[in-house]
């Protein structure tokens, strides 16, 4: 990675663990990172190798024993409204029509504006006719672009999303990739993605890390810096995938 580039987050030697029991339990073991300003990066590793733990201390939510994190050159010291986290769970509200959830989010402005500027956004993803609906009356891929729109509307600088989609079908997880992709190319935004998809990795990411079992630290590193959009089944990504899946130790 080129040191010219504009950094919009460091990660600097974090370490965490946390209390079992009467033992430490040791979690993220040393994470050094570097991410440039609208650079998508990706982040696969085992099951509970500390994941979650890792982007929760980027992201502000958990503190770190050691190291540090800065954006835009200042050390974080909690949540930022710069960041916005898209998670598996979602945080859509049951009892707000689609408008109103996109509204939430936004202070300031006029009621006007912000519905003008809510219903921009669920349009952009799709959802243009719901803006009143519900979200008991909307279906699982719906319900990700609410989440979706919700976190583009307050045009955060940095996305943190954990396994955004993994809870949706195949086919919608594919839509949604792409749908993503889409947007970024419209608005530019850092994000950092959690996946244990390799393939999702490989389509969107410009840089894909394998972490190590807990503790975990930074096992490899691969660029990605092929152009959108991706055709996963040519050799060189099918090549990338079977060097990640080896790093995760399925490989053969
Ligand atoms: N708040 C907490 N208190 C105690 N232990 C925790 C806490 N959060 C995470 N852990 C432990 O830290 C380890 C890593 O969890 P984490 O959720 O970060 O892993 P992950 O890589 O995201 O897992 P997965 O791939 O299964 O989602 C696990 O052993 C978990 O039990």
């Amino acid at each position: 990675m080129g040191t010219d580039m504009n950094t919009k987050i460091v990660v600097d030697n974090i370490r965490k663990g946390f209390k079992s029991g009467k033992a430490q339990l040791p979690v993220v073991g040393g994470v050094g990172l570097t991410v440039a300003d609208g650079e998508f990066v990706a982040i696969v590793g085992p099951s509970g190798c500390g994941k979650s733990t890792l982007m929760k201390i980027i992201a502000g939510f958990e503190r770190p024993d050691e190291g540090e994190v800065r954006i835009d050159g200042a050390a974080r010291h909690g949540p930022s409204p710069k960041g916005i986290v898209i998670s598996q769970h979602g945080s859509v509200f049951p009892w707000l029509t689609v408008q109103q959830n996109l509204m939430f989010g936004l202070n300031g402005d006029g009621h006007g504006d912000k519905a003008a500027l809510a219903d921009h956004y669920a349009e952009m993803v799709g959802l243009k006719g719901f803006e009143n609906s519900y979200p008991h009356e909307l279906s699982g891929g719906m319900l990700k672009r609410v989440e979706l729109a919700r976190a583009f509307v307050v045009k955060p600088e940095i996305l943190y999303m954990d396994e955004p989609f993994s809870a949706l079908d195949a086919l919608m997880n594919l839509r949604m990739r792409t749908e993503l992709l889409r947007i970024l190319a419209e608005e530019r935004h850092t994000v950092l993605l959690i996946t244990h998809d390799v393939e999702e990795a490989l389509y969107m990411a410009d840089r894909v890390l394998v972490l190590s079992p807990r503790p975990t630290r930074i096992q490899a590193t691969f660029e990605v810096p092929h152009p959108h959009p991706r055709k996963l089944s040519r050799p060189e990504f099918q090549e990338m995938k079977e060097r990640i899946l080896r790093e995760l130790g399925v490989g053969e």
